[in-house]
């Protein structure tokens, strides 16, 4: 593992690393903010961010705002970059943002050439906790969260793996992904069209067939005035599914709100406050 950059943040520490990753075949980078409370050792527990379409794990670091409430709750904070990078890694042959670099959708891809390294799933599950676990001081406690289609990313790896994260929460999140634009176009590149193998990856079909260990606890946010709002979002999929079956899902419409990080820094505290209450 290789430190790329470290910078002392409201007295805890921001540090971006790079490391060969066996789950996606090329080097991956990532981001940790640690609290102070870590400086000595001290033992703090995660929340995993995941960004949406375009983003690496800089975007959140630099624009959430997330660092003094973070600090105060003692609460590290590790973001995944959004796909596998590098030369031989195969892009969108259109070269568009909603597909290939920068938009791995948290899935493990099945389809030739983007099988050979778009593990995502596997990676935020498995690879990037584990390598956490080895050289940070962090707690068995982990809660997951994102933006869009790292909305999307939060919901399904947060509901697959319920046992392993105390709670869940998403801003503008992809809720039902086999219905939206974004959604369609990403599943048949990367899955193919065989749409049962689409389920485990749309947060709406695993609520509604209840694919969950635990019944953790799910925060959203969601602005009104987000352009994706209508044609890639609709969020009330999920709640309406939630409300079925009656899942602890909280969705706040937040009047104004677009789909920016000025929206996420907006409430970020808030979500915070959220995942430390459920880490007990
Ligand atoms: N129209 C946008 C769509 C991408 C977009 O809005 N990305 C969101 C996530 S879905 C984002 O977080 N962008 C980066 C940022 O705001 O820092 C573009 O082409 O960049």
């Amino acid at each position: 593992m290789e430190l790329i950059t470290s910078n002392k943040v409201v007295g805890g520490w921001h540090k971006r690393y790079r490391h060969t990753s066996t789950t996606t075949q090329c080097d991956m980078t990532f981001a940790i903010f640690l609290p102070e409370a870590a400086n000595h050792g001290k033992k703090v527990p995660v929340l995993y961010w995941l960004s949406g379409l375009t983003c690496t794990d800089e975007n959140f670091m630099q624009k959430a705002g997330a660092f003094k409430t973070a600090n105060e709750l003692g609460i590290a904070i590790v973001t995944s970059d959004t796909s596998p990078r590098g030369e031989s890694v195969a892009d969108d042959p259109a070269a568009n943002y909603d597909f290939g670099l920068g938009a791995g959708f948290y899935l493990n891809a099945i389809m030739p050439p983007f099988d050979k390294h778009y593990h995502m799933y596997d990676y935020v599950v498995s690879e990037l906790p584990q390598l956490i676990k080895a050289h940070f001081p962090v707690t068995e406690q982990q809660a997951i969260s994102g933006h869009s289609m790292g909305g999307h990313g939060a919901l399904t790896i947060g509901l697959r793996n319920s046992d392993v994260y105390s709670s869940i929460s998403a801003f503008s999140p992809i809720v039902h992904p086999q219905q939206c634009p974004w959604g369609v176009k990403a599943f048949t590149g990367y899955l193919g069209i065989d749409t049962s193998i689409w389920q485990q990856y749309d947060a709406t079909a695993l609520l509604s067939q209840q694919q969950f260990k635990q019944p953790i606890p799910i925060l959203i946010d969601q602005g009104d005035a987000d352009s994706f709002l209508e044609e890639q979002l609709q969020p009330w999929h999920l709640q309406k599914v939630a409300e079925n079956i009656n899942y602890p899902l909280t969705l706040n419409m937040r009047e104004g709100y677009d789909h920016s990080y000025f929206f996420i820094s907006s409430f970020i505290d808030e979500h915070l406050h959220f995942h430390a209450k459920h880490f007990s």
